[in-house]
C-alpha cells in the first residue's frame, strides 16, 4: 500500500483529547488508515513510502477558512481604519473595478500560499475570475467551496441579470475542479446589495440544482436596519422567505442576530461564519457566538478578506474569537478554547459540506503539524489551549491535503513563494497606479 506516516508527535482526536501517536495515510485514495501507537500503525510505519516527522509537535486536522475573498490579498493595507460601508464604497470597490483575471489569480496564489503556511488546508471563497481561483487551488493541492460574488445595486437590469447567470454557470461549472476538490455555491453578496427578485430567482435555481448559497449576513446595523425599516422584518426572516436558508447553507458574519434569528439558524441547520478580526477592525459588532453555539448552531471561522483583518491566519482568528466571544457575553467561560478549535476544524468542514475537520480512520488526510517546542509554548500544559491561544501561524511546520504533502518542514512544496510574492507585489502596485489614474 501507498502509505504517508505522520511520526512521533502527538494526535488532537476528534473528541478534543490529545494523545501520542503516528498518523497512516492512504495517499491513494487520500484519506487517513489509522490513528494511534498499535502495532499495526507500527507495521505501516516500517514499509511508508513517505514519513513526515513530528516529533515535538501536534497533528492537528487541517484547518478551515469558512469566509475569505482570498484575492484580495492584492489590497492588505490598502485601505484602513474605515466603517464597512465607506470602506467598501470608497476604496475597496474602486480598487477591485481595476482588478483583472491575471491580478486575482496572482491574489489567490498569495492568499494560499499563505494558507498552507499557516495550516489551513480549505477555504471558502466569494469573489470573481473563479476559474482563475479554481486553477490556483488545483495546483496548490487544497480544497475549497468556491463562488462569484453577485452585486446587483449600482447596475443596470442587464448587467445585474449577467451578475446573477454568471454566478449560477460558475457554480455549475467548476463543481467538482481540481479531483473534486473544488466545489462551488452560488454567492450573492448580502441582503441589501443584491435586489430581492434577483435574490429570490436565484436562490431558487440554485436549490433546484442542490447548490449550496453563501452571503454575508446581520454584519452591521447599518445592514439590519435598513431591511427592518423596509420590510418590517429581521434579515433572517427576509432570508427564510427567500429560501437562503437550510443546512448547505452557510452565512458569514450574522453579528447583529436576535433570539429568534438564532432558533431560524437553528431550526434550518444553517451555519454562521464567525469573522471575529473583520468585525471588530471595522467596528461591525460582536456575534453572540456563546448563545449560536447553546443554541445548536453551526459556528465556523473565517478571516474575511485580508484588507479587513489583515491576515489569513486561523491561528489568530481562533485566538480573537475566543477573546471576543467572552466580552461579547460578558463571561471568561464564554467560548473557550476547545470551542473555537472545533470551530476552525469540524465546525468549518461541516459550514462548508468539505471533506475533513477530525483526525480519524476513513476521514480525508486534510492536516497539519504544529512545532510545540518553542519558547512561546513552553510549557505544554494543555496543548488545545495552546491551540487558542498561544500558536502562530508561523508554528505550523508541516502541512499535509487530500494525503499529499504540501508543505514539508516549513518548505511549501506545490506553489514557488518568491515568484508569487514578486509577481504579487508588482500586481498590486500596478492596480494601485490604475486605481489613482481612473480617479
Ligand atoms: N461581482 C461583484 C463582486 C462581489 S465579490 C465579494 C465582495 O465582497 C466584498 N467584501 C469583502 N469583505 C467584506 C465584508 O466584510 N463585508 C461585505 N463585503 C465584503 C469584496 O470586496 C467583494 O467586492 C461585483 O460586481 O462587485
Ligand atoms: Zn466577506
Amino acid at each position: 500500500m501507498d502509505t504517508l506516516c505522520i511520526t512521533g508527535g502527538r494526535v488532537l482526536h476528534p473528541d478534543g483529547r490529545v494523545r501520542e501517536g503516528d498518523v497512516v495515510v492512504d495517499r491513494e485514495t487520500g484519506t487517513v488508515l489509522a490513528v494511534g501507537g498499535d502495532d499495526a500503525v507500527a507495521d505501516h510505519v516500517d514499509d511508508a513510502a513517505e514519513i513526515l516527522d513530528a516529533t515535538g509537535g501536534l497533528v492537528i486536522p487541517g484547518l478551515v477558512n469558512a469566509h475569505t475573498h482570498v484575492s484580495m490579498t492584492l489590497l492588505r493595507g490598502y485601505a484602513d481604519d474605515k466603517p464597512l460601508d465607506a470602506w467598501l464604497r470608497e476604496d475597496v470597490w474602486p480598487a477591485e473595478a481595476e482588478l483583472t483575471d491575471d491580478d486575482i489569480e496572482v491574489g489567490a496564489e498569495l492568499g494560499v500560499l499563505e494558507m498552507i503556511r499557516s495550516g489551513t488546508t480549505a477555504f471558502a471563497d466569494m469573489y470573481f475570475a473563479t476559474d482563475r481561483v479554481a486553477d490556483v487551488v488545483d495546483r496548490a493541492g487544497v480544497r475549497a467551496r468556491l463562488g462569484h460574488g453577485v452585486v446587483t445595486v449600482g447596475k443596470s437590469e442587464a448587467e445585474a441579470v449577467a451578475d446573477v447567470e454568471e454566478s449560477l454557470a460558475v457554480a455549475a461549472d467548476l463543481d467538482g475542479a481540481a479531483d473534486g476538490r473544488v466545489r462551488t455555491a452560488f454567492m450573492p453578496h448580502s441582503l441589501t446589495t443584491v435586489g430581492e427578485a434577483y435574490l429570490r430567482e436565484g436562490i431558487e435555481r440554485a436549490a433546484a440544482e442542490d447548490v449550496p448559497v453563501h452571503l454575508h449576513a446581520n454584519e452591521t446595523r447599518a445592514e439590519v436596519d435598513p431591511i427592518l425599516e423596509e420590510r418590517g422584518e429581521r434579515p433572517l426572516a427576509y432570508a427564510d422567505d427567500l429560501g437562503a436558508l437550510g443546512p448547505e447553507n452557510f452565512l458569514a458574519h450574522c453579528v447583529h442576530v436576535d433570539d429568534a434569528e438564532i432558533e431560524l439558524l437553528a431550526d434550518t441547520g444553517t451555519a454562521a461564519v464567525h469573522c471575529p478580526a473583520s468585525n471588530m477592525k471595522l467596528a461591525s459588532g460582536m456575534a453572540p457566538v456563546q448563545r449560536l453555539r447553546e443554541a445548536g448552531v453551526t459556528v465556523a471561522l473565517g478571516t474575511d478578506g485580508a484588507a479587513s483583518n489583515n491576515d489569513l491566519d486561523l491561528f489568530d482568528e481562533m485566538r480573537d474569537a475566543a477573546m471576543v466571544g467572552k466580552l461579547a457575553a460578558d463571561d471568561a467561560s464564554a467560548v473557550p478554547a476547545e470551542a473555537v478549535v472545533e470551530m476552525a476544524t469540524a465546525g468549518g468542514a461541516d459550514a462548508l459540506g468539505l471533506p475533513g475537520g477530525r483526525i480519524a480512520a476513513g476521514a480525508a488526510a486534510d492536516l497539519a503539524v504544529v512545532d510545540l517546542d518553542r519558547p512561546h509554548l513552553t510549557p505544554v500544559h494543555d496543548p488545545v489551549s495552546h491551540l487558542a491561544y498561544a500558536v502562530r501561524g508561523s508554528d505550523v511546520r508541516h502541512t499535509v491535503c487530500d494525503g499529499r504533502v504540501l508543505m514539508r518542514d516549513r518548505e511549501v512544496l506545490t506553489l514557488d513563494s518568491d515568484a508569487i510574492r514578486a509577481r504579487a507585489a508588482a500586481a498590486a502596485s500596478d492596480l494601485v497606479s490604475r486605481v489613482e489614474e481612473a480617479s
